[in-house]
């Protein structure tokens, strides 16, 4: 008999948001995996209405059976001062829509008890697509000891590795939203992948992708065509451009199936104070310093430094307009 691969297990830490709807959609099409829980983030709007959309969505693919678990409304450091991109995404994060409230609640478990939880109980075997702050999974390191090492890798949007950011010039959104989680994550032990602004703002769904989405009856086409406006014309104002970029999309298809991307390793630090808050740095290796460094003796991550666009596009599509 045909030995048949296991669908990965995946939890998605999101903060729904636009392309995070994309990105949940296109794990709920993808065969390769077997989404167990979505827990959620301020960033694209606050946790509670992150919460609200997450089960919004669940309940628009019919899949109320995959569990909801509220995450951290505060970052790490307790910080309430949250910057929320409620200008990309519309004031419900959803390119307001005025859809209907869910009518499921989140389990009992916190995002990070959950996280725990379920790594606990397959070892080496779920992943974490990470496309928020990373709040949740610094909290989960910082509650088990032994998380790094269960949790089997953590694939994260978040960012822009020697290029400029999206939320200044220093720093992308994801991680200057908690940059002190972030440096937790990165310097964890964990397997973690880093797919940044500089490989996602090369995967762009164009003007004519979105009416080929606008033609198709599928359920998950239909309803991406209405809540995308938003999100076009932001891309419109901001960048100039007819076309978005695929963020969330990409990291999720890059946990999927990691030929989409090749990759450098190093030790990532983040700063964390300052003008360049949120900053992420890798150390290349190709020096060895004098000093001992911030970043001598951290452990490396995989840092995504191409992607095979048209390919992820092509996938985005494939799976969206079905
Ligand atoms: O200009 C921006 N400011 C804040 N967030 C943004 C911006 N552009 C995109 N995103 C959102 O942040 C993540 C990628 O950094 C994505 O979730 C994207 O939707």
């Amino acid at each position: 008999m045909a030995t048949q691969t296991e669908p990965k297990k995946i939890i998605i830490d999101t903060d729904p948001g636009i392309d995070d709807a994309m990105a949940i959609f296109l794990a709920l099409r993808s065969p390769e995996v077997q989404v167990i829980g979505l827990t959620t983030i301020y960033g694209n709007v606050y946790t509670t209405l992150a919460t609200r959309n997450a089960l919004h969505l669940l309940e628009v693919a019919g899949r109320t059976d995959i569990p909801v678990a509220e995450g951290s409304h505060v970052t790490l450091t307790k910080g309430t001062k949250l910057r929320i991109a409620d200008f990309v995404h519309g004031a419900d994060g959803l390119g307001n829509q005025n859809f209907p409230p869910p009518n499921g609640k989140p389990i009992e478990e916190s995002a990070a008890e959950f996280l725990v939880n379920q790594a606990k109980a397959n070892p080496g075997k779920v992943t974490v697509v990470a496309l928020g702050p990373l709040t949740n999974i610094a909290l989960a390191i910082q509650m088990d000891p032994e998380f790094a090492k269960n949790i089997g890798q953590i694939v994260l949007l978040g960012g822009s590795f020697a290029v400029n950011g999206n939320v200044n010039p220093a720093a992308e959104a994801n991680i200057f939203g908690d940059p002190d989680a972030a440096d937790v994550v990165f310097t964890s032990g964990a397997d973690v992948l880093a797919v940044g602004i500089n490989v996602t703002h090369q995967v762009v769904l164009s003007g004519s992708d979105r009416e080929k989405l606008a033609s198709s009856k599928g359920k998950f086409a239909q309803y991406l065509t209405g809540i995308l406006e938003v999100y076009f014309s932001y891309h419109c104002d901001a960048y100039n451009t007819n076309g978005v970029y695929l963020h969330d999309p990409t990291a999720l298809l890059a946990a999927v199936d990691p030929s989409l991307v090749t990759c450098t390793e190093g030790a990532v630090r983040v700063q964390t104070s300052g003008i360049t808050r949120g900053l992420t740095i890798i150390y290349n290796k190709q020096k060895r310093f004098e000093e001992v460094t911030e970043w001598s003796n951290m452990p490396t991550v995989k840092v995504a430094v191409t992607v095979d666009a048209p390919r992820v596009v092509k996938l985005v599509m494939d799976r969206l307009v079905a």
